[in-house]
């Protein structure tokens, strides 16, 4: 897919494979995308002062369908992290919308962004993220408990058990290996049944075997439950496990692939990094 606004598309597209992508008019865009469980619409994000302003995000406008397995990929500096920062609502964009179930996301302060993040939408770290005092079963819990909400310690349980960890609840995060504590952590992300589920670099601290379990379980909670993930990866082998994958360049989006292969997500972004190459430095 590539969005005809954004600047370099036609070379991107040229220089890609078409018959991979599709052609998308922001007026499709619009029509398909409305009742998707995350929209973002225009997105910018610029850091520093003017003299020396470092634009992140350049105008990204994209959606993410119910039940969807998306990998977000591009060079170092592209902006996927600031992307998945900006519509999960853990950072405020400079510009643009992010509509979460249909609703548009309202930068109302720090206390509505913390209820919109832990009712709507579940994280999965590079580094877990898991509170070392805690055993398993009280990292998965703590997020409804902060919400306030009543904790279903047997829906817990059987996530836990989901993941391949029925007998390790009561451990402590030291007293699991990476993979176990990153298994941990998606447990804690599908707790609370989130439309949607947003993973930086989930498998960036695994080894092979663990990251296939990782990615597998993330494959699952979309399969099983119809949960939206949106993945950031440099993996072309993580990336394969999506149905989707958007490439960012510059803070843009300059194309997706569908049914992506990791041979085939590896070749775009060597064709990415030549092209940058060939643009010098900006
Ligand atoms: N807090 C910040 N202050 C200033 N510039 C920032 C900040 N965060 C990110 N940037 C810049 O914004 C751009 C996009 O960064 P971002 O981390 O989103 O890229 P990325 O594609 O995730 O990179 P990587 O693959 O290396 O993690 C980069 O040029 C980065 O240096």
């Amino acid at each position: 897919m590539v969005l005809r606004s954004a600047p370099h598309a036609e070379a991107w597209v040229n220089a890609a494979q078409t018959d991979r992508m599709d052609i998308l008019t922001s007026s499709d865009l619009t029509r398909h995308a409305m009742q998707d469980p995350l929209r973002v619409v225009g997105l910018t994000k610029t850091y520093g002062p003017p003299s020396n302003r470092v634009t992140a995000l350049a105008g990204v406008t994209t959606s993410f369908a119910a039940g969807t397995f998306t990998a977000i990929m591009g060079p170092s500096g592209s902006g996927k992290t600031t992307l998945l920062q900006c519509a999960s609502g853990l950072d405020r964009p400079t510009g643009g919308t992010v509509h979460v179930d249909g609703r548009e996301f309202v930068q109302g302060g720090e206390a509505a962004a913390t209820r919109f993040r832990r009712t709507r939408i579940g994280f999965v770290f590079q580094q877990y993220n898991l509170l070392p005092t805690l055993t398993a079963l009280q990292n998965v819990t703590l997020p409804m408990r902060l919400a306030g909400r009543k904790v279903n310690r047997r829906q817990c349980m059987d996530l836990l058990e989901q993941v391949g960890l029925a007998g390790f609840v009561d451990r402590r995060p030291t007293e699991l290996s990476g993979g176990q504590q990153q298994r941990v952590a998606i447990a804690r992300a599908l707790a609370s049944r989130p439309s949607i589920v947003f993973a930086d670099e989930p498998t960036g601290a695994l080894d092979g075997t663990s990251a296939a379990e990782v990615l597998s379980l993330l494959r699952r909670a979309v399969d099983t439950y119809g949960q939206t993930m949106v993945m950031v990866t440099h993996d072309p082998i993580a990336a394969a496990f999506a149905d989707s994958v958007v490439f960012l360049a510059d803070g843009r989006i300059v194309g997706t692939m569908k049914n992506p292969s990791a041979a085939a997500v590896s070749e775009q972004m060597l064709r990415l990094d030549l092209a940058r190459r060939n643009d010098g430095p900006r």
